[in-house]
């Protein structure tokens, strides 16, 4: 159970009110207000954790500052050796976390557990991979630009930021924040977490296999708050060195207030589906279910359009209908496929993109059904571009459908999008898949499968609207480091064997 047992001293007296983490302690905050964490399914407080003050931010940047100029100094193998022992206590606190990630976010029990193996995992590589790339650095010659001799050797090697301040998004608030966590720790840094609101007790969570590890006092820290209220002293704070962020618009206000510092932005997305008449179209039917209605369709990555050639559609739409029927519905303690969404707003939210989809003439394939936050899987078919659903994410089970006669047709209408995150293409013609996938402005094309982040280790970013840099696991560590260069000047030129 959540905070039990390891978890222990995560508690209050009251087992449903969670400290932060600061100073390798974890702590009540001064202000003695808490911020309660609603359960989407009984739509009741589940938990609450510490409103943070902004005195409390001020001395766990401090302290980070501080535990980061020891931890560089920390030889890179001893950084990954700890960073392996909080991947397996993680891994095998599996149970617990997931339980929280199943309370807290409404992620179906398994894949709540598949959340923190992951994350374990991709802590192991982050260690592995920090190991190989940051322990090479480049040798360079000055004879090779015009003008010089061979009198100077410039040596460059890979150096930490300073203090990481990450912010991960609820819908995956263990397995995004370690994707960040790990990257600056292996790089030399220290990490300051400001977890998401829903998601925030899981985070901590596995904070502390963090610190049951055995990381030095400081370098890792975790401020809880709301957002809107703790958010722009964060993100604005001079002792910050480098911002990564996952989330939605927050993160393109976060960008134009943040100093000039690096950026790490992965926002929304409106990913694309684009099948061919050539296109295999039970290979796309699954792959419109996993991509379109896992966790509810709360993934950044999920088929968020279905963009089908009119000759096949009857056909598609029909395979599609025949998988949607059936999806199981309900909680998430059953591991139902379809879970209540995050929050009230987010389900009204939703409900009016397809209230406006109703009154502009879109075909229900389904009836459109809701309970609190549970919405039915449902498939709108010939959505035209003046509704909003063609557009706007709903990050929920409402998955639109535009017939369309031409591979530029399509192609225009993914590359209209303010988003440029994924977007997939069926089609049995790899020739054309590949000038198709030229032509889209996304950071990823899947051919033949649909859109998805991992392998962890894959380049993960977005154009446009969806984000700055690049993610996954050796893009972050890179991300994460500067260049620094020494360069040794000799009185005379020299070549090795001249
Ligand atoms: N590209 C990607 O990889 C992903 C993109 N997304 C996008 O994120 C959205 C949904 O996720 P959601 O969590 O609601 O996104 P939000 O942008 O609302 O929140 C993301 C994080 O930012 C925090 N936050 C909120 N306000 C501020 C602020 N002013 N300054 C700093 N931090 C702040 C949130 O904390 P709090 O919870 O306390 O408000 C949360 O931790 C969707 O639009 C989706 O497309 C989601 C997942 C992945
Ligand atoms: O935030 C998201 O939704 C993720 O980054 C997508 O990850 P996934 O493709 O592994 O679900």
């Amino acid at each position: 159970m959540a905070g039990t047992s390891v978890f222990a001293e995560l508690v209050d007296e009251d087992t449903t009110v969670f400290k932060f983490y600061s100073d390798g302690e974890w702590k009540r905050s001064t202000s003695g207000k808490l911020v309660s964490i609603i359960n989407p399914t009984t739509r009741k407080t589940q938990y609450k954790v510490q409103a943070c003050t902004q005195e409390e931010v001020n001395k766990i940047i401090e302290a980070a500052k501080t535990a980061q100029k020891s931890w560089a100094k920390t030889p890179l193998w001893k950084r990954a050796e700890l960073l392996h022992k909080a991947a397996a206590i993680l891994k095998e606190h599996r149970a617990p976390i997931a339980e929280c990630l199943v309370k807290e976010i409404a992620k179906p029990a398994k894949d709540a557990v598949t959340e923190v193996v992951r994350s374990g995992d991709l802590v192991s590589y982050c260690a592995e991979e920090g190991v190989r790339i940051l322990g090479e650095g480049k040798f360079l010659v000055s004879d090779s630009f015009p003008g010089n001799e061979r009198t100077k050797y410039c040596l460059t090697s890979k150096i930490p930021l300073g203090v990481v301040l990450a912010i991960p998004p609820f819908n995956y608030p263990v397995n995004l924040a370690v994707s960040k966590i790990a990257p600056a720790l292996i790089a030399g840094n220290s990490i300051v977490l400001k977890p998401p609101t829903q998601g925030a007790v899981a985070a901590l969570h596995m904070v502390h296999c963090f610190h049951l590890a055995g990381f030095p006092k400081g370098l890792i820290s975790c401020v809880t708050g709301k957002g809107s209220e703790i958010g722009d002293f964060l993100t604005m704070h001079p002792g910050v060195s480098c911002i990564s962020f996952t989330g939605g618009d927050t993160g393109i206000a976060i960008s134009k207030k943040a100093g000039m510092i690096p950026l790490q932005m992965e926002l929304g997305g409106k990913d694309a589906c684009i099948i061919l008449e050539d296109g295999d179209l039970d290979l796309a039917a699954a792959n419109i279910i996993k991509g379109g209605f896992s966790y509810s369709g709360q993934r950044c990555t999920a088929v968020k359009v279905i963009l089908i050639m009119e000759s096949v559609a009857d056909t598609l739409v029909e395979k599609v209908k025949a998988k949607v029927a059936k999806l199981t519905v309900g909680p998430p303690e059953d591991d139902c496929d379809i879970t209540p969404v995050v929050t009230e707003s987010s389900a009204n939210f939703i409900e009016g993109l397809v209230m406006d989809a109703k009154q502009k003439g879109a075909t229900f394939c389904q009836e459109y059904k809701r309970e609190g936050n549970l919405i039915w899987p449902l498939l709108l078919d010939n959505v035209r571009p003046d509704m909003r659903i063609a557009w706007e994410e709903p990050f929920g089970p409402v998955l639109p459908v535009i017939r369309i006669n031409s591979i530029e047709e399509a192609i225009h209408h993914s590359n209209a999008s303010n988003f440029g995150l994924q977007g997939c293409i069926f089609t049995r013609d790899i020739n054309k898949a590949i000038l198709i996938s030229d032509a889209m402005e996304t950071g990823t094309v899947q051919i033949n499968s649909a859109p998805a982040r991992g392998p962890d280790h894959f380049p993960f970013q977005g154009l446009k609207d969806s984000g700055i840099g690049s993610q996954g696991i050796t893009n972050s560590i890179n991300m994460m480091t500067k260049i620094k260069s020494t360069v040794i000047n000799l009185p005379t030129p020299s070549y090795a064997m001249g």
